[in-house]
């Protein structure tokens, strides 16, 4: 049964099922948007992949002939193409055809570095979405080089005579990354920061028509912004005749009614690119988001999107979802849509041979202080939260209360609703600042799960600095647990990432991290690019700075810090994507250590619950785009249910463990730390290239003889 008869069928059945929600003709008009949608993504999948299957074999044979062992078995072409190529490409009796796509597979001689094959993959991939005049979702794991392959692309473009100008669009803490890698990769092109005040932009935007040459080819620099002067400028950079647009972490467009979504579509430019680690963040609408600004002549209705997408309501059962997602096959026909418009490869499918990662949940226990404001918090005791009442002052646990919390609530959180929230009550006495959040007791439970600090802060006698002794410690159950880690992990001679949502948390951090005589850095939104770079620097080559802050949402993107082999979560972000994000910032590219990713969690408080959200959250990501769904190499279907529930039953963890008292036992914390399965699968750091990465395929593609 061919492809489309089939679908119709399906879509027969969908209208049945579907009918009571729409009129007619609106039903009509749907299913035929579906049909043309399925019917020109599967062309689309099916050249590419021919394209690259030629490539492959071409590389094969180069690499044989090389070696004098020309096998006369070998197919001359593995699909029974004809010789007539309707784009004009030489045919297979064409003297220059297998130099044409043995051409194709190499790089951009611009690029002075060596991309690995997946990366050479995915800059075919691009380019073959450019020459339909199509734009595409290059959604690689995070540290896969998504940054080369879009510079390679530029290279390629500029090889091609194409002279621009050039617009990558990133989120401030990845352009330090995006200059370094463009002076790295691309040493001869030029690029121009188009960033600063009023009128350094003023000044900058004259530059951006100034020509350039490298070799034969004239091109105008590859101008580099940010979302944020992208939206204070759209009036004048819509101005210009954009030929490329990459969108960095494009993720965080999220729906398409934000302001930089908007200002992107005034733009002129068709070819845009859009990379993001994480292309399903929440739900579907976020991705569909993405699609129709990249090809809005075919993803142009969000309704119809949603209403052939029902499954975004994860927190059901596992059962029950996969009974929505099986229903009508509606999910395996929307991946064939997307297919060839989003390309995303795993760590695992590549031959990095990375080191392995694995993730630890650590269960902190309560504090008598911390379980005292929680019960107050949730029983609205006024007189305990406002610390009326001696019982729960810090000097109980032996601390003598003395400094002083100096910001409210409001600065220091990033949470947009923490920072909506006013906070209800704050009392600043001669010894301490009490601060509530009473209007959202849920922001409140989550910072006393993390510290009580952050809810009854002791000042300093007579100043008002935070006081600091071993009460920082001893108040916060995850500080105990933070406190016996660092010194055992120090003298390991490890690196730390430490991630927290809250700044106010990371300042509290930093004052543990200063009285426990710690070097370390910090990075979070505050900072101007030249502080991160300096943050960066300063970790990556002083051997004594050992940890380095960072925000979650501020510092999670883009960042290559594999200067460090550990990541400790401090307090899980609401949305997962953002901690895969994080910890993706050491597991990449260069680093050459196992990495170990703690996750902290308070028992039996909010922060359970938030883990609990952010697994019912990842379901969506897992059945969509889990297990392969978007390389070009596995074949997966999603209509099969033992598939759905094998990726819906797969832990986000590798271990939990749950400490049984406040003070963790030498063998619990040598368990936590233990690396030795890790480092005994510890795979060889030099990854095979060329074409032995395909001679695996090699096999599958001769015929039997
Ligand atoms: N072919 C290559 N040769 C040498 N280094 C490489 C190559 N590809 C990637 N890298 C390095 O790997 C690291 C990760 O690459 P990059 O930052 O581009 O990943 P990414 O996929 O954009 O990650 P993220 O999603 O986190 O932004 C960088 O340090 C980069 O220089």
């Amino acid at each position: 049964m061919s492809t489309q008869i089939c679908f119709v069928m399906i879509v027969l059945d969908y209208d049945k099922r579907f009918s009571h929600n729409m009129d007619d003709e609106e039903r009509k008009k749907r299913y035929k948007n579906l049909l043309t949608l399925l019917e020109n993504s599967t062309k689309l999948s099916h050249a590419f992949e021919t394209r690259l299957k030629k490539c492959k074999l071409e590389i094969i044979k180069a690499d044989l002939e090389k070696a004098n062992k020309v096998d006369e078995n070998l197919p001359k072409t593995i699909e029974n193409d004809s010789t007539k190529d309707s784009n004009n490409h030489p045919t297979e009796e064409n003297e220059e055809y297998e130099n044409y796509y043995l051409k194709l597979f190499q790089q951009p001689k611009l690029f002075k570095g060596t991309l690995k094959d997946y990366q050479k993959e995915g800059l075919l991939w691009i380019r073959t979405l450019f020459e339909n005049g199509l734009n595409g979702i290059l959604a690689d794991d995070m540290g896969l080089g998504k940054t080369i392959q879009a510079i390679a692309f530029y290279c390629f473009l500029i090889e091609m005579g194409i002279q621009g100008p050039f617009l990558v669009i990133a989120p401030l803490s990845t352009i330090p990354n995006w200059l370094s890698e463009f002076s790295k990769f691309s040493p001869q092109l030029s690029t121009l920061l188009y960033h600063g005040s009023y009128t350094n932009r003023n000044e900058i935007r004259s530059q951006i028509n100034v020509k350039h040459t490298v070799g034969k080819f004239d091109y105008f620099s590859i101008v580099i912004t940010t979302y944020e002067i992208l939206r204070m400028d759209t009036k004048v950079l819509k101005g210009y005749d954009w030929k490329y647009i990459t969108i960095d972490e494009g993720h965080k467009l999220k729906n398409s009614l934000t302001l930089t979504s908007r200002c992107l579509r005034e733009f002129a430019c068709t070819n845009k690119l859009i990379l993001t680690g994480t292309p399903i963040q929440n739900n579907m609408e976020e991705l569909w988001t993405l699609l129709n600004l990249l090809i809005p002549k075919l993803f142009n209705d969000i309704k119809d999107f949603s209403s052939w997408f029902l499954i975004d309501n994860f927190h059901g059962t596992n059962n029950q979802i996969i009974d929505i997602a099986t229903k009508d096959e509606v999910l395996n026909i929307i991946v064939k849509i997307l297919k060839p418009f989003i390309l995303r490869r795993q760590k695992m499918e590549t031959n990095l041979n990375l080191p392995p990662k694995k993730e630890i949940v650590i269960y902190a226990p309560v504090t008598e202080q911390q379980h005292k404001l929680y019960m107050a918090t949730l029983s609205r005791e006024m007189n305990i939260l406002l610390n009326k009442e001696p019982a729960i002052d810090v000097e109980e646990s032996g601390v003598r209360a003395k400094r002083k919390c100096v910001e409210s609530i409001e600065r220091y959180t990033e949470n947009r609703v923490i920072r909506k929230t006013e906070p209800e009550h704050k009392a600043v006495t001669k010894d301490k600042i009490v601060s509530l959040v009473l209007l959202n007791p849920f922001i409140q439970l989550k910072k006393i799960s993390n510290h009580p600090y952050l809810v009854h802060m002791p000042l300093s006698p007579g100043r008002s600095s935070i006081h600091v002794d071993e009460n920082i410690v001893k108040a916060s159950g995850k500080f105990l647990i933070l406190d016996a880690m660092l010194s055992k992990l120090k003298l390991l001679g490890h690196k730390v990432l430490l991630f927290s949502t809250m700044t106010q948390l990371l300042d509290l951090i930093e004052e543990f991290l200063i009285f426990r005589s710690y070097e370390y850095a910090r990075l979070d939104g505050a900072m101007n690019i030249q502080t991160r770079v300096d943050a960066i620097n300063t970790f990556t080559n002083d051997p004594n700075c050992f940890v380095m802050l960072i925000s979650t949402r501020a510092g999670g993107l883009g960042l290559n810090l594999t200067a460090a082999d550990t990541v400790i979560i401090f307090d899980s972000d609401w949305n997962p994507q953002c901690d895969l994000q994080a910890q993706d910032r050491c597991h990449r590219i260069g680093q050459v250590k196992p990495v170990v990713v703690y996750r902290l969690c308070t028992k039996s408080t909010v922060d359970e619950k938030i883990l609990a959200n952010a697994a019912a959250k990842r379901k969506l990501e897992k059945i969509v785009i889990g297990n392969g769904t978007f390389n070009r190499t596995t074949k997966v279907n999603l209509s099969n249910i033992k598939e759905l529930m094998n990726l819906l039953e797969s832990s986000d963890y590798d271990k939990q463990i749950q400490s049984n008292g406040f003070i963790l036992s030498d063998e619990e914390l040598d368990s936590l730390l233990d690396r030795s399965d890790m480092i005994k699968s510890t795979p060889k750091t030099d990854a095979t290239q060329s074409a032995k990465h395909f001679k695996g395929e090699h096999n599958i593609l001769r015929p039997a003889k």
